[in-house]
């Protein structure tokens, strides 16, 4: 792992109207590393990650990837970077009328328009496969698979581009204890194997325990601590304590036996 960030955020600040969001927003997300992203529902974190991936625009601040400024990169250079990461958005966001290798292959399809279809389909079956899916989910719609093979579906879209960095917005919400253990399982060795850096909204607290390497915190419109779960708890802000020392953050670290 580098110290080198990745993604480099300075006094960023969004709104919505009168509404602000952020302000004064900083934020590091260091190369391979898992960065678990918290906050109270509606700080933030979606429109944070909203922000990086282009989705958002904010009213002030500094957003750099790979050293690169994104307001100030022009369109092909944004286009380069986009290529460079995955999303997977809070409901999956699967084209229901698409099946499962149509769905991994829309993001092929708009960057390399030169592949043939034999070629699409064996790179969709490969991201299929690779994200614990049986080869035969490739030919079936979203609604003929349960919600963790959705998650999954959703991940080998991510996965199409061979992304350096992966956005995953609360990945377990919705699965079950076993689901989610195994989905975090698979995106803990996928990181290994591909070398990828991932920004993970979670409100999972066995997801932070058992895959983050770090914690970013949001509250008060910024992120309040970084760190590692033992120098978050070394702080005395009333939100972390409570989050992970509150009966449920017990219960995680007692998980972890
Ligand atoms: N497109 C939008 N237009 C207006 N307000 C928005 C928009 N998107 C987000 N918001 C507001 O911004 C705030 C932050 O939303 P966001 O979805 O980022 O929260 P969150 O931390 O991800 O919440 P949760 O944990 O519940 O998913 C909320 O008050 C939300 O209503």
């Amino acid at each position: 792992m580098s110290d080198e960030p990745i993604i480099s955020i300075r006094d960023l600040k969004n709104a919505f109207g009168d509404q602000v969001v952020h302000e004064g927003l900083d934020l590091d997300v260091r190369q391979g590393e898992i960065l678990g992203v918290v906050g109270g529902s509606g700080t933030g974190k979606s429109v944070l990650m909203r922000s990086i991936i282009g989705l958002q625009e904010p009213v002030a601040g500094e957003i750099s990837i790979l050293g690169e400024r994104i307001d100030m990169a022009t369109a092909e250079e944004n286009l380069d970077l986009r290529r460079r990461w995955g999303v997977l958005f809070q409901n999956g966001a699967l084209f229901s009328t698409l099946t499962v290798a149509e769905n991994v292959q829309v993001p092929l399809r708009e960057f390399y328009k030169y592949l043939d279809e034999q070629l699409l389909n064996e790179i969709a079956t490969y991201k299929v496969v690779m994200t614990g899916l049986p080869a035969d989910a490739a030919p079936k719609y979203p609604s003929e698979l349960s919600g963790g093979m959705r998650k999954r579906a959703g991940l080998a879209r991510a996965l199409a581009l061979d992304p350096i960095l992966l956005f995953l917005d609360e990945p377990t919400a919705g699965l079950d204890p076993i689901g989610a253990a195994a989905f975090d399982e698979l995106i803990a060795e996928l990181k290994e194997a591909l070398g990828l850096t991932v920004f993970l909204i979670t409100h999972d607290l066995d997801t932070l325990y058992t895959i983050c390497d770090r914690i970013a915190v949001i509250a008060d419109k910024k992120v309040i601590a970084t760190g590692t779960i033992e120098e978050l708890l070394a702080t005395d802000h009333p939100w972390i304590q409570e989050y992970f020392n509150g009966p449920r953050g017990r219960a995680a670290v007692a998980a972890q036996g």
